[in-house]
């Protein structure tokens, strides 16, 4: 018997940083959007936890304890007291290390497809709590659709869509790394007074009224400058992106992959189309949004 779970990739709306806390984390203003990009992560019973991994990005995805994954197999089991013994087998189009939480997919994934497997019982709550301790974006992955993180990311508050917004996304040649992001994001902060970071009411309006030129307004991503310092190329990708007729263009989360918010899915083909031959980037794909959180496809 196996069971196969598939999860979005998120894209974030509004990013507002606030300054570094004691623990290493910042508090966050973080309106996700998850968008219908997938991975789809399938348990098989085994004799011990595997990894395996499918799909063009396959090569950076790290196959030892380390995936997200297999920590979140092992963090379920040891609650229940049992051998993670399972084999986790993750086809994979979320870009990696794209700031598209595709690790924390994986994670959110894994999670839910062990507990409907080993029939472990897990409430949503105890599912929540599981995802945060793996990591910010988890819970999200979980939940899906809009919602507000707060805290590090992880406390959720569901948000209403009032439409489908649709999607442009860019992928980078290289990746970039969460914490040197924010790291650089520290660091271009030295010696400036960062306000509490608070989710804009122009933004959640515009997502309720599934208003995409309201929205394209409101978009807000901290994180993009510290993106670009590490990663100024982006810069060519987004002006191309806006050139071509995006309503908006931004860095999605941390970044590399850029996000482009257009108007309606006509629009998305000519502006992937754009994208794509202006070689700014590696791969062009469209979505749109919002889409489920995770959702057991078969078991
Ligand atoms: C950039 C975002 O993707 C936006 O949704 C998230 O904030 C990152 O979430 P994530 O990848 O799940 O991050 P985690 O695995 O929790 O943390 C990785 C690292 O990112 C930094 N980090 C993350 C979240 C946060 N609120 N503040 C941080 O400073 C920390 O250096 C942390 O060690
Ligand atoms: N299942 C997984 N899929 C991809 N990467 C994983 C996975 N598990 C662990 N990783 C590690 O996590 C790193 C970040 O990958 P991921 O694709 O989650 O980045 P990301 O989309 O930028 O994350 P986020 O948007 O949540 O900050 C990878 O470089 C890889 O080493």
């Amino acid at each position: 018997m196996s069971v196969t779970v598939r999860v979005p990739a998120k894209v974030n709306v509004q990013l507002a940083v606030g300054a570094a806390r004691a623990d290493g984390f910042h508090d966050l203003a973080n309106v996700f959007l998850a968008v219908g990009l997938h991975d789809e992560v399938t348990v098989t019973p085994a004799d011990e936890l595997r990894v395996t991994c499918e799909g063009p990005d396959a090569d950076q995805v790290p196959l030892d304890r380390t995936n997200l994954a297999a920590r979140a197999a092992g963090a379920l089991a040891e609650r229940r007291g049992i051998e993670p013994a399972v084999h986790i087998h993750i086809a994979k189009d979320i870009p990696v290390a794209g700031g598209m939480a595709g690790g924390s997919a994986d994670g959110a994934g894994a999670l839910l497809a062990c507990n409907t497997l080993w029939q472990a019982g897990a409430s949503r709550a105890e599912l929540l709590a599981i995802c945060a301790e793996l990591g910010s974006d988890v819970p999200f992955s979980l939940v899906g659709g809009a919602a507000l993180g707060t805290g590090r990311g992880e406390r959720l508050t569901t948000l209403e869509v009032g439409g489908t917004f649709h999607w442009v996304f860019a992928m980078a040649e290289r990746g970039l790394s969460t914490p040197a992001v924010f790291r650089e994001f520290d660091r271009l902060a030295e010696g400036l007074d960062i306000p509490e970071p608070v989710a804009s009411q122009e933004l959640l309006g515009a997502l309720a009224k599934g208003d995409p030129d309201a929205l394209a307004a409101a978009v807000s991503n901290d994180l993009q400058p510290a993106a670009l310092s590490l990663f100024p190329e982006l810069a060519d990708t987004l002006a191309a992106g806006r050139t071509a007729g995006a309503l908006a263009a931004l860095v999605s989360g941390s970044g590399p992959t850029t996000a482009f918010l257009v108007r309606d899915a006509e629009s998305a083909v000519k502006v992937a189309e754009a994208l794509g031959s202006s070689g700014t980037c590696r791969k062009v794909r469209t979505a749109s949004a919002p889409a489920p959180g995770a959702t057991v496809l078969s078991a």
